[in-house]
């Protein structure tokens, strides 16, 4: 999809959605998202200090990091964080227009992911966030992609190995602080498997 494009003149993919496979975001909560990972926010009634001098609430453990490379054949790894500034890739279109394909789904073998959106407003719709269960054979299952929405003032956590898209931002050019474990050999960090065909995802407006 290439330059701007608003939901009234936005390229459609179909004749018509009910035609074809569609995916429609659902809300981004602990709960839906726990087969996959964590989302990154304050849990409701979890552990919480006051701190920084009476000045702030330290909601604790809100999220978890795994390094697996041990079991790697390369075991040495590294804590890495990275800095992403992306370009947006979603822009919120009516239910009529698919607002985005998924094409690709990766996955971190031996480590979590966590991505924090910065910069963006705590309500506001910021990221997309696909996932996908393992078919029998290890690769996703392209029948059971699950698709959510994050705001502004949630993180994700991918867990090791969960398929997932790479990150795909809604709207606006978002940075995004990301951590997770490399050891530097490409098939260990991250492994890429195309769709066999793309899925439309519809993203409706705030
Ligand atoms: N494709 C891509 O950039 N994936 C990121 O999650 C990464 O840096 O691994």
């Amino acid at each position: 999809m290439e330059g701007s494009f608003t939901s009234k003149n936005y390229q459609r993919f179909s004749t018509s959605p009910m035609d074809q496979k569609f995916l429609s975001p659902k809300l981004f909560t602990p709960e839906s998202f726990a087969p996959y990972g964590t989302v990154v926010q304050p849990q409701e009634n979890g552990p919480m200090v006051v701190a920084n001098g009476g000045t702030a609430k330290k909601y604790l453990g809100v999220s978890e990091s795994e390094n697996n490379y041990k079991k790697s054949s390369t075991p040495s790894s590294k804590a890495t964080w990275n800095f992403f500034s992306t370009k947006p890739s979603v822009f919120p279109a009516d239910e009529e227009s698919p607002a985005f394909q998924i094409r690709v789904l990766e996955r971190h073998p031996y480590t979590t992911q966590t991505f924090i959106p910065l910069c963006r407003d705590a309500q506001e719709s910021s990221y997309l966030v696909a996932v996908a269960p393992d078919a029998p054979d290890g690769l996703p299952d392209w029948d059971r992609v699950e698709t959510f929405v994050a705001k502004g003032c949630q993180g994700v956590t991918y867990a090791a190995s969960v398929w997932h898209a790479p990150m795909v931002t809604i709207g606006k050019e978002t940075m995004l602080v990301a951590f997770n474990f490399e050891n530097g050999v490409d098939d260990d960090d991250c492994q890429v498997q195309a769709a066999p065909s793309p899925l439309d995802v519809y993203v409706k407006r705030d």
